[in-house]
């Protein structure tokens, strides 16, 4: 995880209180307080050692992950296995054009020029406009540049490209627009397939735990218990919403795990039913699994 995913990435470490320094220069640490070593090694690579069993854990964009695979022969099962959404570094990979062209789709690229950093994912896309089955030569050409894609039609290099857009701010900069979406993307927790051990068990729980308390709030309410069924349908909880009765006869609290985005909509219809006193707390972390 070098690059965008990075500082996200170390947020979440130190989440999990994976203690480790890092050397200026060096892309290897050893964890102070865990016995593993972390490699900070390039989004499109890690797949690659994943896969092929060299690292047992990974974090990377699903981008890449499904670039990675689609590389591989027909019929291979990847040895890299996707265990965990971790809800940052969202983005699609989309077809662009110049957005002053005649293009408006996709097939109206077939048997043009299309540069891309994802030439096995934008061969994949192309061969299902072209109906092409697997070994058939593709009449659409995939060009591969390392970066700075969006500059390619401009060059003249390309009629389209195959590019991340996240704030669509690099896209509409050179003058391009979208027509087509190959991936929508986030970062994920990746496993070697075949890796299996305490450790790798350990951590994993660890991540899921920062990622589910990043995801949810505790929400806490008093209602009257008449009203419990129907409150405890809006706040279900995450396994079932836990109940304390009050010193006031005929009436509860309860408290929740709710999901962040859904907050305010909760709390609305929770008023409506008759809760008072909602209160929303962070979660520090979690261990649910
Ligand atoms: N603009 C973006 N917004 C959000 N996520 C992105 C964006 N660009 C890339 N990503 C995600 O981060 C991953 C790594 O991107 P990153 O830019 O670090 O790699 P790179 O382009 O190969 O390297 P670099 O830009 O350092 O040359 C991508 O595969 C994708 O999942
Ligand atoms: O929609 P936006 O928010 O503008 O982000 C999208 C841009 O970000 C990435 O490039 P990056 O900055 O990684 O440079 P690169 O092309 O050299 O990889 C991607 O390749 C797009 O160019
Ligand atoms: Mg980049």
């Amino acid at each position: 995880m070098k690059g965008r995913l990075q500082q996200a990435t170390l947020d979440l470490l130190a989440g999990c209180d994976v203690q480790f320094r890092r050397e200026t220069r060096l892309d290897i640490a050893l964890v102070k307080n865990l016995p593993i070593a972390l490699i900070f090694l390039p989004a499109a690579d890690i797949p690659t050692f994943v896969g092929e069993g060299r690292v047992d854990l990974g974090i990377t964009g699903r981008d890449q992950v499904a670039e990675h695979d689609a590389t591989l022969p027909a019929g291979e099962t990847s040895g890299v296995e996707e265990i965990l959404d971790l809800g940052f570094g969202g983005c699609k990979l989309q077809v662009q054009v110049p957005e002053k062209g005649d293009i408006t789709e996709a097939s109206q690229l077939v048997g043009r020029n299309v540069v891309t950093s994802f030439t096995a994912l934008s061969e994949k896309f192309f061969a299902g406009l072209e109906g092409a089955q697997d070994g058939k030569k593709l009449s659409t050409k995939i060009k591969y540049v390392g970066g700075s894609v969006e500059a390619a039609c401009a060059l003249g290099v390309a009629d389209g490209i195959v590019d991340l857009v996240e704030s669509g701010e690099t896209m509409k900069a050179a003058g391009l627009k979208a027509i087509d979406t190959v991936v929508t993307s986030t970062a994920v927790l990746v496993k070697s397939r075949d890796s299996n051990n305490e450790l790798l068990n350990l951590l994993t729980s660890r991540i899921r735990g920062v990622i589910t308390a990043q995801k949810f709030v505790l929400c806490q309410y008093n209602i009257p218990r008449s009203e419990l069924v129907t409150a405890s349908k809006i706040t279900p909880g995450k396994r079932a919403p836990t109940i304390t009765a009050l010193e006031e006869e005929n009436w509860v609290a309860v408290s929740s795990m709710v999901e962040k985005k859904r907050i305010a909509t909760v709390m609305d219809e929770l008023i409506k039913v008759g809760a008072t006193d909602i209160l929303v707390l962070n979660i520090a972390n979690s261990r649910t699994d």
